[in-house]
């Protein structure tokens, strides 16, 4: 099995790649659900938030105000470290879980939505292709005020809380331009999936290869023993 990291900017349009590599029926884990589910009332990252950020970033129910958190964090760096640092590794166990799911599922590989691959760039040496999903800055701007209804400002913090797109884009294998419209995104998306499913596993290459020889050499012995005796 492998895997393949995908990640973008935010708003560069992850989900609507994904949404087409599910369509196609690949095992897509979105670190950004798990990020949602990891801080639910009463687990480890949840208490730690409480702790930290105070009950001023809760709603009612009890549950994160998400509205709120994200208006502290992407305008300050060093509560966004803190924040980071109480939910990646949570975030993270969660992915391995499911990696190893989708394992004895029998995926030939499994690709992993992560919106910070490069910026925590230790997680791309376990991948065997990183995609990302590009799109110009202007556009990234606007679809982000449109969908998250920011001010430009607001929305210009976002997107400087990461790695420019054009540093990501050196650092991918695979590059998908989504700034066009979403039917040039879904030709390039097709093209990718043929990628992969080209893709040959390395792991399986050995093992098959490995098999093959050891066939050979047993048949070769049972040949010369046949003409010997
Ligand atoms: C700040 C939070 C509460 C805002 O929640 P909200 O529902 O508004 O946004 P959502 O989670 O859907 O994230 C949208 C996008 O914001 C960007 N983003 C999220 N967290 C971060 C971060 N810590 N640093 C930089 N960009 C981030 C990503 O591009 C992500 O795709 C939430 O994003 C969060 O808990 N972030 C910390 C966990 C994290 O790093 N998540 C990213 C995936 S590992
Ligand atoms: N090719 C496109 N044409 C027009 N609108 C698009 C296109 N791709 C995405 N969008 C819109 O842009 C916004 C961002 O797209 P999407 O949610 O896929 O990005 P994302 O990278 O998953 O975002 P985030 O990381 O912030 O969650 C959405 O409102 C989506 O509908």
């Amino acid at each position: 099995m492998f895997l393949v990291g995908l990640s973008g900017g935010i708003a560069s349009g992850k989900s609507t790649v994904v949404a087409v590599l599910r369509e196609l029926g690949c095992a897509v884990i979105d670190a950004d659900v798990i990020a949602r589910e990891v801080v639910q009332p009463h687990l480890k990252a949840y208490q730690q938030i409480v702790r930290h950020f105070g009950t001023d970033i809760l709603l009612e129910s009890g549950e994160i105000n998400r509205e709120a958190l994200g208006s502290i964090i992407f305008s300050q760096p060093e509560k966004r470290q803190l924040l980071n640092a109480i939910t990646h590794p949570e975030i993270q166990k969660e992915m391995l879980k499911q990696v190893l799911k989708y394992f004895v599922l029998g995926y030939r590989y499994v690709i992993l939505d992560i919106p910070l691959l490069f910026e925590t760039n230790r997680l791309t040496k376990f991948m065997k292709h990183t995609v990302l999903v590009y799109c110009d800055p202007q556009t990234q701007l606007s679809r982000l005020m449109k969908r998250n209804g920011l001010c430009q400002a607001e929305a210009e913090a976002r997107i400087a809380s990461q790695l420019p797109l054009d540093e990501k884009r050196k650092l991918a294998s695979h590059v998908i331009d989504n700034s066009g419209d979403r039917e040039s995104t879904r030709r390039q998306v097709l093209r990718l999936h043929a990628r992969l499913e080209d893709s040959l596993d390395f792991l399986w290459a050995r093992l098959a290869l490995g098999a093959a020889v050891a066939g050979l050499g047993g048949l070769l012995y049972l040949l010369l023993q046949h003409f010997i005796s």
